[in-house]
């Protein structure tokens, strides 16, 4: 049975009692919030276990911390915690019971903080107490560490939770969650233009779960219980759900700082290092920056066509772009095809921009192959600006250009052309059809089962520690998006499906 870690009664100078070893598991804990943390707990008078002090078995901690998240997924947690099965008993506590220790300046009671069924290291699920660790018993210790986010054994992955494995076209627009996604998105929107990509990233999650679900979401258990939808997103859609708003979207997104910040990130070729900067030189218009602003080449092109890449295209004129440069392709030389990814692929009704895939046979040279496309679509009118020319970054796959129909009130329209070998059409193609969101998922979803994935391949065996992959593993082979989703385990989606 655990041995229960009792907390002495907390005196000023010192918050938790000095018998208090306490471990942060570091999984989904990020650096800055742990080093944070594990300094309030020796500011508090407490014993921190570091990470390589656990692993070595040089201490012994008495009560481990996790993150919040992991509590409510006791599969994943009691994966994470056998790790420490013959490190002693402990104690299991959410950072909640940290945070509000901090906050109230006491050291709270772990009743109300542990998992809800906290799983038990009996003597019988222990190992006899002298047997060391075995071999692959220290790999799956050191595996435990190896991704920022939850790792498990293949037979745990919950392939259910990744948006890959889900079809974005279930129940998309449920007319009553429209409001949630409507105010979620404007704070993933605010974030990203502040360049806060991870929390941007968080919301788009959580705003694609929402759409998936394919239930009206009418309490804070509906919202917490989807996957990508923690502990502060749930409250927020508790929120929207009580009073209609989201007191943090006045507070993030209508101030006049992100609404220049919104202006200047619209503009090609600005991030929003670049419009910070602007901001703090003290422009806040466009013109203020024609006047006086310093712009690349690129930003200068996307100052000029402002509104028109400001418009959406409809699918129609995307098909006849996409026809010019097929067209195109097949008289410099027969054996390209040319095929439209992107958002066309997964059937938008209208595209941010369009993306075409080149494909060549792979002995062809493939930079005269795209240098001759290029000449060839200026020549003839259609390209009237380059963005990202090949030659200039040495880059031969991919070219970001501006294009324009002939006739009148054509608009001037992104266009991205990427150049592809058919021995990597499967991944390249998926790749290309996106969505960013799907790409994501998948990616990571392979990377939890031991392959890595690519816009080139897929690859299995793959060893890693951290990011780093120690061992890079053996091609497998995937000519068409079918077999990639049949190597991982998942049904196979049309692009329709990945609109995430
Ligand atoms: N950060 C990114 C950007 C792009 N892509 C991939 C997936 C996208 O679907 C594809 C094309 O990128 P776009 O930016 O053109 O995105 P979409 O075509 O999906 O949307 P839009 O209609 O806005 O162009 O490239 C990606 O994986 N990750
Ligand atoms: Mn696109």
């Amino acid at each position: 049975m655990n041995k229960q870690v009792t907390a002495k009664e907390p005196t000023k100078a010192s918050l938790f009692s000095k018998n208090l070893s306490i471990f942060v598991l570091p999984i989904l804990i990020g650096k800055k919030r742990l080093s944070l943390f594990e300094s309030q707990i020796l500011k508090g008078g407490g014993k921190v276990c570091s990470l390589s002090q656990v692993k070595s078995g040089e201490a012994n901690p008495t009560l481990i911390v996790v993150e919040d998240s992991l509590l409510q997924n006791s599969k994943i947690l009691e994966q994470h915690l056998k790790a420490y099965k013959n490190m002693g008993s402990c104690t299991v506590v959410g950072t909640k019971w940290l945070s509000d220790s901090i906050k109230f300046h006491k050291c709270m009671s772990f009743e109300n903080y542990k998992p809800h069924n906290q799983p038990s290291y009996d003597e019988d699920c222990l190992p006899p107490k002298k047997q060391k660790l075995s071999e692959q018993g220290r790999e799956n210790l050191s595996n435990n560490f190896a991704l920022s986010e939850p790792s498990c054994s293949k037979e745990t992955i919950e392939v259910e939770k990744f948006a890959c494995s889900q079809s974005s076209s279930v129940n998309t627009s449920l007319e009553e969650n429209k409001i949630v996604i409507q105010e979620l998105q404007k704070l993933a929107d605010a974030f990203r233009i502040k360049g806060d990509t991870w929390r941007s990233h968080g919301y788009t999650k959580a705003i694609s779960a929402i759409k998936r679900c394919g239930k009206v979401l009418s309490s804070y258990e509906d919202a917490v219980s989807l996957p990508g939808v923690g502990d502060k997103i749930a409250s927020k859609v508790w929120e929207i759900l009580e009073t209609g708003r989201l007191r943090k979207v006045s507070e993030v997104c209508e101030d006049s700082k992100t609404k220049v910040l919104q202006l200047f990130t619209n503009i090609w070729g600005v991030g929003p290092s670049t419009a910070e900067a602007w901001y703090l030189q003290g422009f806040c218009t466009l013109d203020d920056l024609k006047e006086k602003g310093t712009l690349t080449k690129q930003q200068q092109i996307g100052l000029k066509y402002y509104q028109d890449f400001l418009e959406r295209i409809p699918r129609i004129e995307v098909e006849e772009i996409g026809e010019l440069v097929s067209v195109m392709a097949k008289s410099i030389q027969p054996q390209l095809t040319a095929t439209l990814v992107g958002s066309y692929r997964r059937g938008k009704e209208s595209c941010g921009d369009i993306d075409v895939m080149i494909c060549k046979p792979d002995h062809l040279d493939s930079k005269n192959i795209l240098s001759q496309l290029l000449e060839s679509l200026k020549n003839s009118g259609l390209i009237t600006d380059d963005l990202v020319s090949i030659e200039k970054d040495g880059n031969e796959r991919k070219y970001l250009g501006v294009c324009q129909l002939p006739g009148e009130n054509k608009k001037h329209r992104r266009l991205d052309i990427f150049l592809v070998q058919k021995s990597e059409l499967g991944p390249a193609l998926m790749h290309y059809t996106g969505s960013a969101l799907f790409n994501r998922s998948i990616r990571l979803l392979a990377a939890k089962k031991g392959m890595s994935l690519s816009e080139h391949s897929l690859h299995g065996g793959i060893v890693r520690e951290g990011l780093k992959v120690l061992n890079g593993g053996y091609i497998i082979p995937t000519p068409d998006e079918k077999s990639i989703f049949e190597a991982l385990g998942l049904a196979y989606r049309p692009p329709e499906e990945r609109d995430h």
